[in-house]
């Protein structure tokens, strides 16, 4: 039972899916982090690996970058293959100054410029929010190990290279933690097949002081304390 952009059966992808943007972040967190993996499909690259956290059968899949890319993935996840839970493992730049760079955010919500929020129900601006049981246990995991979390609103933005760059002294006022390109994209999928989601961001840059931002290779491997907190809530 293929879809356009899954190749493989629904019985070989778990109903607990972990997700990062990048295919080799997905890729690097199947080689070295689960059990008995297997590469059940790869379209476009996009890798999907399935096999076991501490025994538990999740599935590791990127969705590229994002909301129409993440969309794609997630709607076929939710709809076809009889998945209940994506956790978004992915990186983003910071906007508060409340947040520093290698920090975690765990995205409660996500404000958006993209059209996922508006679209469905004229009139109105959805509020598109991660499901509290995954929000908690993932913040439960990483307070327990002594683990500094933020935890609150991102901006998902259509755009990694913006002009209107002008907005984004607002969204800090607003309490924003950090801009990325999925979480909204995701929030939204995962309402509209009354499934769950949550975002686990790692921050890989600061938009106040580019400093000490990561390398492209760093946002590849920099992802243990999401990835731990990511699992977490997807067994909460
Ligand atoms: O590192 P990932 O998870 O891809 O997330 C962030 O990085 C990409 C942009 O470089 C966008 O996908 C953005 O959301
Ligand atoms: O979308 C993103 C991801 C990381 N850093 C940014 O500034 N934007």
């Amino acid at each position: 039972m293929a879809t356009p952009h899954i190749a493989c059966e629904r019985g070989d992808i778990a109903p607990l899916v972990i997700m990062p943007g990048d295919p080799k972040r997905a890729e690097r967190i199947a080689r070295d982090h689960m059990e008995g993996v297997k590469l059940v499909s790869d379209v476009r690259g996009i890798g999907a690996w399935t096999g076991t956290f501490d025994g538990v059968p999740v599935t590791a899949m990127a969705s590229g970058m994002g909301v129409p890319s993440l969309s794609i993935y997630a709607t076929e996840l939710y709809s076809q293959f009889g998945v209940e839970r994506i956790c978004r493992v992915g990186t983003c730049g910071g906007i508060s100054s409340k947040v520093k760079v290698k920090d975690v955010i765990v995205a409660v919500s996500a404000h958006t410029n993209s059209s996922v929020a508006t679209i469905d129900v004229p009139g109105v601006s959805l509020s598109l929010a991660a499901s509290y049981e995954m929000l908690r246990g993932a913040v439960d995991q990483a307070r327990r190990a002594g683990r500094t979390v933020h935890v609150g609103p991102v901006y998902t933005s259509d755009f990694f290279y913006s002009a209107r760059t002008d907005i984004i002294p607002a969204l800090d006022r607003l309490g924003t933690l950090g801009v990325e390109m999925e979480a909204a994209g995701l929030y939204a999928c995962a309402a509209a097949h009354g499934k769950e989601a949550l975002a686990v961001l790692t921050v890989s840059d600061h938009l106040k002081d580019g400093s000490g931002d990561l390398t492209a290779d760093e946002r590849e491997t920099m992802f243990a304390d999401s990835l731990q907190a990511a699992v977490a809530a997807l067994k909460a």
